[in-house]
C-alpha cells in the first residue's frame, strides 16, 4: 500500500519544537509522488470541507479509523545492529568488562555474512514494528556484514544511516575483532561510503553512509585524524560514543589531556552531522561547543542507567538548543522501543530533579535544579528531535517534510493503551500513547509514504 499521490484524514500529534507539541485534530495531509508532504490542511484552514468533499467523491482520500492516531515516525539516533543477539543480556558488569567479555566476541561472529544477514534482518523488522522508521546503526568493522545491513534496510524499507565501526587501537581492541591498521579503518569507511552512494536500489537515499570511529579508546589518533579528513572531504554524518561512563571520560582525559568533546573537535569529527551517543559526563564548555558545532546528542536513557553512572542533563541542554535524538543504545539498553525509551528519559529526568537517596532529607536530596521533562519533550525527542539532530526532513507533518509515519491503534486488543471516550481528548491521548504503547499499537508504518508494514 501507498499513500503517494494521496491524502490521508487523520488525528494526528507532531511536536516540531520542544516546547511545540501540537494535536492536528482532522487533518488533512497530501503527500506527492516522491513521498513528501505537499500539504497540511487542518480542519479550521478556509477551504478545508470544499477540499474533503472533493477527495471523498474522487474516492482519493484514505480515512485512519475510529481509535487510531497519526504520529511521526521514531528516530532510533543510537543502535548497535550486531548487538540485537545479546539484547537484554550481560548487563551486570561495567562498560569496559562488557565490552571485552561479551561484546567484541559477538560482534566479531559478523564475519560469517550468513549469521549477519539473519539477525540483521531480524533486527530491522523488529525496529520497523516498534515504529522506528529511522536508524542510526553502528555495524562491526566487517565490510561484507554492513553491507549486507545497508541491503536490509533498503529491501526492508528502513531509512537508516549505517557505519562501518573503525576500532584499530591495539592496547584496547582484542586481535580478532579489530581493524589491522589506521590505513584500513580508513580504507574500509571510504569503502561503505562508495557503496551506499552508488547502491543501485538506493536512488531515493533512503540509506545514508556514516563515518563511525567507535569511540576514542579504540581508535588510535592516526585512525581519527583520518576520518575526520575524510569527514571534511565527503560531508556523510559522523557518530561516536562521547564521555559515556566515568572510566571512558578519564581515559580520555589521560591520554589526551581534554574532554571528548575537546578531542573529536579537535580531529575535525564534531560537524552539523555529528550524533554524539550518550554524553553523559559534558562539561558545560563542551555543551556550548556542541551547540556551536550544531552537532546532536543521542539520549539514551536506558542504557545510561547501566553504564554511565550519571544522568544526561536533557532539560538543559534543550534549553541551550542543542540537538537532541533519542537512542535505544540495543544492546546496552534492553530494549528495542523508542516508547520504552521516552518513558525512562522521563523518569530519569524527575529521579534527577528530586534526588533518590531516601536516607537523605528531601532539601539535601533534590538536585536544586529543574530537571524534569514530561511526555511533549520525550517525544519531541524521539521524533522530530532526532530528526533536526540528524539534519534529515523527517519527524514532524510539515509541507516539503518526508512522510514517515506510523499509525497507532490504541484499541488494539493486545496493545497496552486503554481510552475512555468519556475522559480522555486531546493532548490525554497522546500523553496515553507515549506511556502505554507498545509494538501491538502499532499498525501500520510509512516510509517516504510507502507502507512498510
Ligand atoms: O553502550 C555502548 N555500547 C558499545 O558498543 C560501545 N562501544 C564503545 N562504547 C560503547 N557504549
Amino acid at each position: 500500500m501507498t499513500l503517494r499521490n494521496r491524502t490521508l484524514l487523520a488525528t494526528a500529534f507532531h511536536a516540531p519544537e520542544p516546547s511545540g507539541m501540537e494535536v492536528l485534530e482532522e487533518v488533512l495531509i497530501s503527500i506527492d509522488a516522491e513521498g513528501r508532504i505537499s500539504d497540511v490542511l487542518k480542519s479550521d484552514a478556509p477551504g478545508y470541507t470544499e477540499k474533503r468533499t472533493a477527495l471523498e467523491a474522487a474516492g482519493v482520500l484514505e480515512v485512519l479509523p475510529a481509535g487510531s492516531y497519526l504520529l511521526p515516525g521514531l528516530v532510533d539516533c543510537h543502535v548497535h545492529a550486531p548487538q540485537y543477539p545479546q539484547l537484554g543480556d550481560a548487563l551486570d558488569v561495567p562498560l569496559e568488562v562488557w565490552l571485552q567479555k561479551y561484546t567484541f566476541p559477538l560482534e566479531a561472529r559478523y564475519a560469517d555474512l550468513a549469521f549477519a544477514r539473519e539477525t540483521y534482518g531480524m533486527l530491522v523488522e523488529d525496529l520497523l514494528a516498534n515504529g522506528t522508521t529511522t536508524a542510526l546503526y553502528f555495524a562491526t568493522i566487517h565490510q561484507d556484514a554492513t553491507r549486507a545491513l545497508v541491503d536490509i534496510c533498503l529491501e526492508k524499507g528502513q531509512r537508516a544511516l549505517v557505519g562501518k565501526v573503525a576500532m584499530d587501537h591495539p592496547e584496547n581492541c582484542p586481535d580478532f575483532y579489530r581493524d589491522a591498521s589506521p590505513e584500513e579503518a580508513i580504507a574500509g569507511t571510504r569503502a561503505l561510503i562508495d557503496y551506499v552512494r552508488s547502491h543501485p536500489q538506493n536512488r531515493e537515499i533512503l540509506v545514508h553512509p556514516v563515518i563511525t570511529p567507535r569511540f576514542i579508546p579504540a581508535c588510535t589518533d592516526a585512525a581519527l585524524e583520518g576520518l575526520g579528513a575524510l569527514a571534511r572531504e565527503c560531508g556523510c554524518h559522523v557518530q561516536t560514543h562521547c564521555s559515556e561512563s566515568d572510566w571512558e571520560h578519564g581515559y580520555v582525559l589521560d591520554r589526551h589531556g581534554m574532554t571528548d568533546t575537546e578531542s573529536l573537535d579537535r580531529f575535525g569529527l564534531m560537524t552539523r552531522r555529528t550524533m554524539l551517543a550518550h554524553s553523559n559526563l559534558l562539561t558545560a564548555s563542551d555543551m556550548d561547543r556542541i551547540v556551536e558545532r550544531g552537532a546532536g546528542v543521542a539520549h539514551c536513557p536506558l542504557s545510561n542507567g547501566y553504564f554511565a553512572g550519571a544522568v544526561f542533563p536533557l532539560r538543559a541542554a534543550l534549553e541551550k538548543g542543542m540537538h537532541v535524538g533519542m537512542g535505544t543504545d540495543i544492546s546496552g539498553g534492553p530494549s528495542a522501543s523508542l516508547f520504552e525509551n521516552a518513558r525512562a528519559a522521563i523518569l530519569v529526568s524527575r529521579m534527577f530533579e528530586t534526588g533518590v537517596d531516601p536516607d537523605r532529607a528531601p532539601e539535601e536530596r533534590a538536585s536544586g535544579a529543574a530537571r524534569r521533562i514530561d511526555f511533549r519533550q520525550a517525544f519531541h525527542v524521539a521524533t522530530a528531535g532526532g530528526a533536526k539532530a540528524l539534519d534529515l526532513p523527517v519527524g514532524q507533518f510539515t509541507k516539503g517534510y518526508l512522510f514517515d509515519a506510523i499509525v497507532v491503534d490504541t484499541r488494539a486488543e493486545k496493545g497496552t493503551i486503554r481510552l475512555f471516550d468519556d475522559r480522555d481528548a486531546g493532548e490525554t491521548i497522546l500523553q496515553k500513547i507515549v506511556y502505554g504503547a507498545s509494538r501491538a499499537n502499532i499498525a501500520e508504518v510509512y516510509v517516504g509514504g510507502q507502507q512498510v508494514r
